[in-house]
């Protein structure tokens, strides 16, 4: 232990002197990232933490991590809490001082920060960012913030009704809450856990594509996967120094995901089986399970209507043989009707079933975004059901529980008179609890995975 020497002196008072600290200017600049240039949080806070690593110790970089994507998860629940204590509505304050308010309540609500270090070290900030003048405002609101109790304490007096109260607790805007609702259907009594697990940070999982899984555990001390027999579940560390992911041969993907690929590969077959197309392939994750788990002989083509988008599939498949990448529009295919046996459609969707991984998502997505995206899957869907051939499969995937972008989408093609539904769940018999009727949907609270959605289609003539 280090005393004062050299004529340092111990502080006096055990209150210390508001300091502008390096970890809640990160998490600050994150706020203000998403707030003003809809930055994704994921990105930005590490690239924050590269440059400024000589400034940050590892316990700095864990509170500004815990703070900015606390604060952004929160952000509807925070501003439920703001919107009585401030006169103005808040979207007329300034937005670098309602995201300064976020950082404070949050720390106030959620962590076990003190009062005075939460308002003293929030007033510095707002000084040094905002001026003077705005101090005092956010100095009165976080003082009353501090003076209504937890998040539970404010949640009580928030009140509402069942479904407002969950939102609130766990962060959710009410439309995902009743999304998750009806999504989760007989099992809605898992509602709770299920919003509650979309708060928790996510496992980093791997995909051993080139490489022997057992060799992969060994490399990066993880566990394999409970699911995927290509999947290792890292405690920790950073996947970027495991041997095999340097090389290429393993990569940071979610078990899920694998699990989506490994529905297409799985899926029953007659006759020729020689052409797969991944119709939605950008950034290349799925393609690049596909291309390892392919029978030999099957050629592989990946398309993605964004050209930047297929370049990263490029670069992800780099050496591999048989695979051919293309910019295409899935809705409008160029290729011939009925060139594929399997196509895997991972179609673009809302990404709610990621909400672990991008904090702010759930509040910048609204319920006005769900349609127009239900109908770029629905005419995506008919694309890669023209690109099948006859007995060929389709396998629909969307990382969103969301029933109008994944039962209600494949029940309209069901209904054709040339499309059969294939029950998923009996190609995964290791996964329990991933039937949702025919299809299947995974879930994190369940299963430790992303929320995707699996779902099988065979043209039929
Ligand atoms: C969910 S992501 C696919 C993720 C990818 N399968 C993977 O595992 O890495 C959806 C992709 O669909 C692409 N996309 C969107 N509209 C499309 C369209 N009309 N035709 C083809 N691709 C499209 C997007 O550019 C995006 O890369």
């Amino acid at each position: 232990m280090s005393g004062p020497r050299g004529g340092t002196r111990r502080p006096t008072s055990r209150r210390r002197r508001p300091a502008l600290d390096g970890a809640r200017l990160t998490a600050y600049d994150v706020l203000d990232g998403v707030t003003s240039r809809a930055a994704y949080a994921n990105l930005l806070l590490p690239q924050l933490l590269r440059e400024r690593a000589a400034d940050l110790n590892g316990r700095d970089a864990a509170f500004a991590t815990q703070l900015a994507y606390g604060a952004l998860r929160a952000t509807g629940t925070l501003d439920a809490v703001l919107a009585p204590l401030v006169s103005r509505p808040l979207a007329e304050l300034d937005p670098r001082v309602l995201d300064l308010l976020r950082l404070g309540a949050y720390q106030l609500l959620d962590l076990r920060v003190p009062a005075h270090a939460a308002v003293d070290t929030t007033v510095a900030l707002t000084r040094a960012i905002v001026g003077t003048g705005a101090s005092g405002l956010v100095n009165a609101v976080l003082r009353k913030v501090a003076a209504g109790g937890d998040r539970a304490a404010w949640v009580e007096q928030l009140g509402g009704d069942g479904d407002q109260r969950l939102a609130l607790a766990t962060d959710h805007p009410r439309w995902v809450v009743e999304a998750w609702r009806d999504a989760l259907g007989a099992d809605a009594g898992e509602l709770e856990a299920a919003l509650l697990a979309d708060g928790a940070a996510p496992e980093v999982h791997l995909v051993a594509r080139r490489v022997p899984r057992e060799q992969l555990v060994a490399e990066s001390g993880g566990e394999p996967g409970p699911w995927s027999p290509y999947a290792v579940r890292l405690g920790g560390g950073d996947p970027a120094r495991v041997p095999s992911v340097r090389a290429g041969r393993a990569a940071v993907q979610d078990e899920g995901s694998q699990l989506a690929a490994l529905l297409l590969a799985r899926a029953p077959l007659e006759g020729r089986d020689a052409a797969w197309l991944d119709v939605c392939a950008g950034p290349g994750g799925k393609a690049g399970l596909l291309a390892a788990v392919r029978p030999e002989g099957v050629r592989i083509t990946a398309a993605d209507r964004a050209p930047h988008r297929a370049e990263l599939v490029r670069q992800a498949l780099g050496e591999e043989a048989g695979v051919e990448v293309v910019v295409a529009d899935g809705r409008t295919p160029p290729w011939p009707s009925g060139s594929f046996d399997r196509v895997l459609l991972d179609a673009p969707c809302t990404g709610l079933g990621a909400l672990r991984r991008r904090p702010e998502v759930r509040w910048r997505r609204t319920a006005d975004d769900v349609a127009p995206l239900a109908e770029l899957q629905t005419a995506l869907l008919d694309g890669a059901l023209a690109s099948v051939r006859p007995g060929g499969v389709v396998a629909y995937v969307t990382c969103s529980p969301h029933t109008a972008e994944t039962v209600a989408v494949v029940d309209a093609a069901a209904g054709r008179d040339d499309v059969e539904v294939l029950p998923v769940a009996p190609l995964f018999p290791e996964v329990p609890g991933m039937a949702r009727g025919d299809h299947g949907q995974l879930w994190p609270h369940r299963h430790g995975t992303d929320a995707m959605f699996l779902a099988l289609l065979r043209r039929t003539r």
